[in-house]
């Protein structure tokens, strides 16, 4: 091995015993067993759902409760239990309020909660749990939490406890051991995309996975919006603001991202101001708690922002012929004087024919009003500090896709033909098609954010493509019907039809090439896709290809609740087996928010760490360390 590397080594072990102690440390590591991973997708700004699916580790906090108390405590305190480990400084607040924090409330739920604890960080080794704890209180936790069978436990728990008590941190302390709880119940987070539009807030989702301590992002189609948007792409910077007009999201933008939308509202109040834009109304499925916005203005904004949209796009459709997507470009298909749209040939008629803005001779042409409008939206959006900080987070966590223990996490799809063959795209001359087109993209997505000049020019207008296009593999539809359901009443021009993968894919044979083409092992490994709600009311199922595609978006969007019949899925994957949670729709300070958790499949033996890619990892560096006690021992290194 290489010497200089030795050398780099030897300064984080400098002796033969410290290399010697890694050794043994990073063996009985891998004898472990494996952490349990948590898969989520589509989230789409419901916070309070998904912040409950995280705090209550998808229902499996409760499983674990019932497991130690189930025979010593009632089953309404184990739920009032859950409640406290999952919104702690909420329950005791409610517990102060009304009086009932008691000394004795106080003793019996620490004593509970360390119960709980010990089980859900049994399988960890001591260190590791350590390094979850608030530093203040390490020590405390780390001596209730390992106290050995010499000593009189139930005498020291009491001394301990009673001192908590007695020093007045007891709030404080159930705080961190509750929240430690949740901590170690999740080892690692796998987002399959779409964490933005249609709910209230994904700037709150974000805040909360910043704060976790191993998470990755697989970019969802809506999400690529977003992050085109924050490099400013005109398109996408409308995009995004026209799905929050359309859902009422006036707080994600203005108080999340504190983006300004008052030139929106002043440019679409006098322009629309004697339009009643009726086909705009917001569809408001939440209320907005700091920026109230008038539905009627609210309308006229989402009026504005739609036809800026339409005109950017086909800008776009324009310079780009190499996307083949002139027959989107529908503002130039439309004859404005008389209100009637052409497409595929036939005539239809416009339900909205009053386009102030548009100047039929070049009907792509932004007004001046808008254009200065544009301006001032895509500053707002480029200073916006939070924003960005957000999207250089989704950057450093995502990719296109992820293999992580033999599973392979993306959130569309692989575009595929008729005859199942792989789809090529064509990127800067070159045509791309499986593996190498998103290890393509990737890189593409990266220049659209980080590089300039023509390089970002280029794949700043990509990030659109992999909005909407149809070879895109984050879309994977023929087209974004978003024009024909707003503008055209006939039903059949509203259909967005599925690339072949989501056929293909439902064969087990197609799912295993696919795992093989991304190096995995196919008789061990799945696919986990979102994107495509599942619509378990219509007897169809998440779990496809006799087992080896998993599609786990099941409608946690409040929007699609009533398409799927449930409220999302959660995929968990521990040592043992890989279940699925179901959910049923949120109701905030409701119990009864605990998911059916069935199994999708048993392993053969229970996973230890050796058996996944940490394992290797740990593996790798266990050869490198005794190459290492090798050159101490051989006088190379000193
Ligand atoms: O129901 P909405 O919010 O209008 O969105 C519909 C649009 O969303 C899409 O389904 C894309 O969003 P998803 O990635 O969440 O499926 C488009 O295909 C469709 O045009
Ligand atoms: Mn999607």
């Amino acid at each position: 091995m290489d010497i200089k590397y030795l050398r780099l080594l030897a300064k984080e072990y400098p002796t033969i015993e410290s290399a010697a102690s890694e050794i043994i440390n990073l063996s009985a590591i891998r004898s472990l067993p494996k952490g349990t991973e948590y898969f989520f997708s589509d989230m789409h700004g419901e916070y309070e759902a998904f912040l409950h699916m995280l705090r209550s580790a998808s229902g499996m906090i409760k499983i674990k409760i019932d497991l130690v108390l189930g025979k010593t405590v009632s089953a309404a305190d184990r739920e009032k239990l859950a409640e406290l480990i999952y919104y702690p400084e909420k329950e005791i607040a409610r517990l102060a309020g009304c009086g009932e924090l008691s000394d004795e409330w106080k003793r019996l739920s620490i004593y509970r909660l360390i119960l709980v604890c010990e089980t859900v960080s049994a399988k960890y080794t001591r260190s590791r749990i350590r390094k979850r704890i608030p530093e203040d209180m390490v020590y405390i936790l780390d001596e209730l939490l390992n106290v050995t069978d010499d000593v009189n436990k139930d005498y020291y728990y009491d001394e301990i406890i009673g001192a908590i008590i007695s020093t007045g941190i007891a709030e404080t302390f159930i705080i961190s051991l509750c929240k430690l709880i949740q901590s170690v119940c999740i080892d690692k987070l796998h987002i399959i995309g779409d964490i933005f539009d249609r709910g209230p807030r994904a700037d709150i989702i974000l805040d909360e996975l910043m704060k976790m301590h191993d998470v990755d992002i697989q970019w969802g189609n809506h999400d690529i919006s977003w992050m085109g948007a924050a490099a400013g792409n005109p398109a996408l910077i409308a995009n995004v603001i026209r799905i929050a007009m359309r859902y009422n999201n006036f707080d994600v933008l203005e108080d999340g991202y504190g983006l300004n939308l008052r030139a929106l509202a002043v440019f679409a109040a006098e322009t629309y101001e004697n339009d009643d834009c009726r086909l705009y109304m917001p569809n408001a499925l939440d209320d907005n708690i700091y920026d109230p916005v008038d539905l009627d203005l609210g309308a006229k904004m989402h009026k504005a922002i739609t036809v800026i949209q339409l005109k950017l796009e086909g800008q776009l459709i324009a310079k780009h012929p190499e996307w083949e997507m002139q027959d989107r470009d529908i503002f130039s298909r439309t004859d404005f004087a008389k209100g009637t749209v052409t497409i595929d040939g036939r005539e239809y008629e416009l339900l909205d024919k009053s386009f102030p803005t548009v100047d039929p001779a070049s009907p792509l042409a932004l007004s001046e009003g808008e254009a200065e409008l544009m301006n001032v939206l895509k500053a707002s959006f480029r200073h916006s500090e939070k924003l960005q900080r957000h999207i250089r987070f989704i950057y450093a966590k995502g990719a296109m896709y992820k293999t992580v223990n033999n599973n392979l996490l993306f959130h569309g799809c692989i575009p595929m033909d008729e005859n199942g063959e792989l789809q090529s795209v064509s990127i800067r001359g070159r045509k791309y098609s499986g593996k190498t087109l998103l290890d393509k993209l990737g890189e593409l997505v990266n220049q659209a954010y980080f590089s300039s000049g023509e390089e970002k020019d280029y794949a700043d207008d990509f990030m659109w493509y992999l909005w909407c296009g149809a070879k895109s593999p984050l879309y994977g539809k023929d087209k974004m019907a978003f024009f024909e359901r707003c503008f055209i009443a006939d039903k059949s021009l509203h259909t967005e039809n599925y690339n072949a993968y989501y056929t293909f894919s439902e064969k087990a044979d197609v799912c295993m090439s696919l795992l093989e083409l991304f190096g995995l092992d196919s008789e061990k490994g799945h696919i986990i896709n979102g994107h495509v709600p599942v619509k378990i009311k219509n007897g169809e199922s998440p779990v496809k290809a006799d087992g080896k595609l998993l599609v786990i978006d099941g409608g946690i969007s409040k929007a699609y609740q009533s398409t799927t019949g449930i409220a999302g899925y959660t995929l968990i994957y521990d040592s043992h087996s890989l279940n699925l949670a179901e959910h049923k729709p949120f109701v905030a300070g409701e119990s009864g928010n605990t998911p059916t958790i069935r199994l999708v499949e048993k392993l053969e033996r229970r996973a230890n760490i050796s058996d996944t890619d940490k394992g290797e990892e740990i593996l790798d560096k266990i050869n490198d360390l005794r190459q290492l006690l090798e050159a101490y021992k051989a006088g190379l290194i000193k």
